[in-house]
């Protein structure tokens, strides 16, 4: 449901709904999800309304029920039930592992969910782009328009690296080319969602200044969780990252991409400044994106095999190498001479999940120390190619991050020394004699 949850909540922006299309990327591939979906497009009929009438703030509707101090409306009791039915309907499925037929109201419903065939595997299926809502044709109960909503499954093979995330995203990159190209895109993760329903315009605000520089490619938000632990002993909040780091690299070229909660102008991934057109802001594609040849289009460009001999994650899109997409695309975008803003306001504009248990987080630990290592000794690392490329201040600001697993051995040392020290009373650090002085003020 937590997904669900993060799409009705950017589904709900308070931005004209078309120009808004909202793409989710399931690499588990399972049809649960999709069950999932279709029933979030049953419910945001219901639910974009309410909250468009009663300006509703929490446009998460799990933050907007769950919160201790609810708004209530007159309509609140009637769309809790119809969101307390859907979440019922959705945890039996997945407590089943099946889908039961009266579960299915639709009849193209019953047709995607046969793409599940017996061979139908996460780590080996075709691909799968299913289209819920479309923009234009399809109405909420009160007959206003919907934004587009599409779920999409990358094809998946065994004999084809999936790169992770940033595959992922790069297939988010082409389906949505083919079916709508909106000139801005915003990446959010599956354990976030949107707190502000103006968040949108906030970052157009930067994007669209005609006073900024031209070369302004992303504005990126912190990401700030909620429901950590009282005293937060993993460091989940990772305060020293979007309340000190971020704001530090705002001064030079801009901030590290997060990996969630960043708008991107489309063409940053298309090439470095100079050499990608400006973007046409009213370009649209013409064509209904349930149209046979988008589909068979957005279907091409989901192939594992598509990226094969072309310039993908070399010049475009997110570059793979790393289980770290995040710093190392945007470092790589900086150096293409790509800059960025960072945008904290006071309202958090996205609230998400951080590990809140030992095995979650040394597994996240492990990730990300893998990751950035898999940078810093990379051909492009920061305090190679990235102090060369954008400055030597930004590229020292990279490889902080990128070094960051080293840190352990000095942390670990200084966790453990002094206080063996003290233990067997031998003294590791110099006597002080007024010759030493600054050394001592350093100690
Ligand atoms: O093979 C994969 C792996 C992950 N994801 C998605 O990536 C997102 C982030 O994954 P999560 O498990 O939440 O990882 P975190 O460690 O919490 O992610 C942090 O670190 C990642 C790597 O730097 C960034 O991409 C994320 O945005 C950032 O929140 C989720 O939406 C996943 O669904 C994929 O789509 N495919
Ligand atoms: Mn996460």
């Amino acid at each position: 449901m937590g997904v669900v949850n993060t799409a009705l909540s950017v589904m709900a922006y308070d931005y004209p709904i078309e120009k808004l299309s909202v793409y989710l990327s399931d690499d588990g591939g399972s049809k649960l999800t999709l069950f999932a979906f279709m029933e979030a497009a049953r419910f945001a009929a219901h639910w974009l309304p309410y909250c468009r009438k009663n300006k509703v703030v929490e446009r998460c509707p799990k933050a907007h029920f769950g919160s201790s101090n609810p708004s209530r409306f007159p309509e609140t009791d009637q769309i809790k039930t119809m969101y307390e039915s859907m979440r019922v309907r959705v945890e039996n499925v997945i407590k089943r592992g099946s889908i039961s037929h009266d579960y299915i109201t639709k009849q193209g419903e019953s047709e995607a969910l046969s793409r599940w065939t017996d061979g139908f595997t996460p780590q080996n299926h075709p691909p799968v782009v299913q289209v819920l809502l479309e923009n234009g044709k399809d109405k909420d109960v009160t007959g206003h328009g919907v934004p587009n909503l599409v779920y999409i499954s990358r094809e998946k093979s065994t004999d084809s690296p999936h790169h992770f995330k940033a595959g992922a995203l790069n297939v988010l990159l082409r389906v949505s080319a083919t079916m709508t190209n909106a000139p801005v895109i915003l990446t959010l993760d599956s354990d976030m969602y949107s707190n502000d329903p103006q968040t949108p315009l906030r970052a157009l605000c930067y994007l669209l200044d005609p006073s900024m520089d031209p070369k302004l490619g992303y504005v990126q938000f912190p990401q700030v969780f909620h429901g950590i632990n009282k005293n937060d002993i993993y460091g989940g909040e990772l305060r020293h990252v979007f309340e000190v780091h971020l704001p530090g690299m705002d001064g030079l070229a801009g901030p590290t991409h997060a990996g969630s909660g960043g708008f991107f102008w489309r063409r940053v991934f298309y090439g470095c400044p100079s050499e990608t057109p400006e973007m046409n802001l009213d370009q649209r594609v013409s064509h209904s994106i349930k149209s046979r040849e988008v589909l068979a289009m957005a279907h091409h460009v989901a192939g594992c095999k598509y990226e094969n001999q072309t310039k993908w994650s070399r010049k475009m899109g997110f570059r793979y190498g790393t289980l770290v997409e995040d710093v190392y695309t945007s470092c790589l975008l900086q150096g293409e001479g790509w800059k960025s803003i960072y945008c904290n306001p006071k309202r958090p504009a996205f609230l998400g999940k951080s590990p809140i248990n030992l095995h979650d987080f040394l597994n996240q630990t492990m990730r990300w120390s893998v990751g950035l290592l898999e940078v810093a000794f990379s051909r492009y690392s920061p305090i190679t190619f990235g102090v060369r490329s954008i400055s030597l201040l930004s590229g020292l600001c990279f490889a902080h991050y990128t070094f960051w697993a080293i840190w352990a051995i000095p942390v670990t040392i200084y966790a453990f020394l002094p206080q063996l020290a003290l233990l067997n009373s031998a003294s590791i650090f110099p006597k002080v004699c007024p010759s030493m002085h600054p050394l001592a003020l350093y100690y």
